[in-house]
């Protein structure tokens, strides 16, 4: 196919919530700017869908109460948010555990909390991995820690099944500074107990479409990038189409584990080459319809096939994790309604299952740093080389949330205004 031209101030590669961020910024500046994504549909790990006449996120799906940047652009797009999952109280540990565990009744679990929450303020913010303590927090596991910590068997493991439920990693794999960067933002672990999560009504992936919508013909779907190639004076991306788009600069906004598909020319610094170590677990979120869930939601986690499990008046949601997420649907379905403890035929036969490590543009859930990783990794994530430019949740200092996504669009978006002087 003959080579189409076009040529740009910036081209931005993907259309998830970051990429769509920092285009509009951009955009917003009066830089000419054109985002490529592979996928037929913008919003990368944000995707909803209709079950049982509901809309429903198969990916990203609450928002925090912190998430000042998300919410900020929910308000401004026009979207409202509601509540979404019940708060913690209602955690329980497994099925076997009954009655519900209280966290505010457990000693150990608040001195955990609290230890924990210590050390998430010893870390500066932007650069975890810069803290004086950094080396001896990732040279740890959460499991290591949570072996030495002075709480008992049964604490440790809801502890442990917590973080794996929201990291997508189990103890053992999870650096314990990877766990504390991860729970930093959020407040530490007893805000997050405190917490009514929220969900964007309509759907998240409304986000996405709604920014997109504004770019209009400047974001083009169905067009992977392969390479990107740089000069002393222009970036060249490279699509499987044939076409390349030219531009000052390049900003690459795809997740962790994909990045490496695309051939960088001249080849990355090692330090960036070498992300591709980092792995992103697999991941399964599977959505049921609900007939009869309780009135009052529930919010389970510690069975070994569904760590993860809520349940509202609607539907109920289930997270499989490793070799789990290959279970059939059917059977992934009758786990969660186990792990929920509802009676047979509490969930309708309607359900949906997606594999986020079978996309492949995405290739796994979010990374989870191995001990010793994020203190050699940490600095490459957002260095750019020359004109190409890095950003997505996955870079951010609120890994694997939209609230990253948002926050590093933002910021790459400020760093290539300065470089083009916008
Ligand atoms: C199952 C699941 C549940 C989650 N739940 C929550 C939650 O409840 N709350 C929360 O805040 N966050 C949640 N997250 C995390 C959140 O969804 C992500 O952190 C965020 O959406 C990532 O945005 P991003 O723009 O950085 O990356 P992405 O959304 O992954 O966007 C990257 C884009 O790049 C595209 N791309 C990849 N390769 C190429 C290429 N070669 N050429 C062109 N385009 C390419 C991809 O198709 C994709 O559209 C969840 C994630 C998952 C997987």
């Amino acid at each position: 196919m003959a080579e189409v031209r076009h040529r740009h101030d910036v081209v931005v590669v993907g259309a998830g919530l970051s990429g769509l961020v920092a285009a509009t910024r951009l955009r917003q500046a009066g830089v000419d700017v054109a985002v490529v994504e592979a996928d037929s549909e913008v919003g990368g790990r944000t995707r909803s869908r209709t079950l049982a006449g509901r809309t429903v996120d198969v990916g990203g799906e609450l928002v925090g109460r912190d998430y000042t940047r998300l919410r900020g652009l929910v308000a401004a797009l026009g979207l409202r948010l509601e509540p979404a999952a019940p708060p913690m109280p209602h955690l329980r540990l497994d099925r076997r555990a009954r009655p519900p565990l209280r966290p505010s009744a457990a000693s150990g679990l608040m001195a955990a909390a609290a230890r924990l929450h210590h050390l998430c303020s010893l870390l500066p913010p932007q650069a975890p991995w810069q803290a004086p303590l950094a080396d001896r927090l990732d040279a740890l596991s959460l499991q290591d820690w949570l072996a030495r910590a002075p709480v008992d068997q049964r604490t440790a493991r809801l502890l442990g099944a917590a973080a794996w439920a929201f990291t997508t990693a189990p103890p053992h794999g999870l650096s314990l500074l990877a766990f504390l960067q991860w729970l930093k933002p959020a407040g530490g672990l007893s805000a997050l107990w405190r917490e009514t999560p929220w969900r964007i009504r309509g759907g998240a992936q409304q986000v996405a479409r709604r920014l997109a919508a504004r770019l209009g013909d400047r974001v083009l779907c169905g067009a992977p990038v392969q390479a990107v190639e740089q000069n002393g004076a222009e970036v060249a991306v490279y699509t499987s189409d044939g076409a390349v788009r030219r531009a000052r600069r390049a900003v690459v906004c795809t997740p962790l584990a994909t990045t490496g598909s695309i051939t960088f020319t001249p080849q990355l610094p090692a330090a960036q080459r070498l992300l591709d170590q980092v792995h992103s677990p697999a991941v399964t979120k599977l959505l049921a319809a609900s007939a009869d869930v309780p009135r009052r939601g529930v919010l389970a986690a510690g069975d070994a096939v569904m760590p993860l499990a809520m349940a509202d008046t609607h539907h109920a949601v289930g997270f499989a994790y490793g070799t789990d997420t290959a279970l059939p649907t059917p059977r992934l379905r009758d786990h969660l309604m186990a792990v929920l403890g509802l009676d047979g035929g509490a969930l309708a036969p309607e359900a949906i299952a997606l594999a986020w490590h079978e996309e492949p543009h995405i290739g796994g859930g979010y990374p989870a740093f191995a001990p010793g990783q994020l203190t050699r990794h940490g600095p490459a994530l957002r260095a750019g080389h020359d004109r190409v430019h890095f950003a997505g949740a996955d870079r951010s200092t609120w890994p694997g949330t939209m609230e990253g996504a948002v926050r590093d669009g933002e910021r790459v978006a400020a760093e290539i205004r300065t470089r083009l002087g916008a």
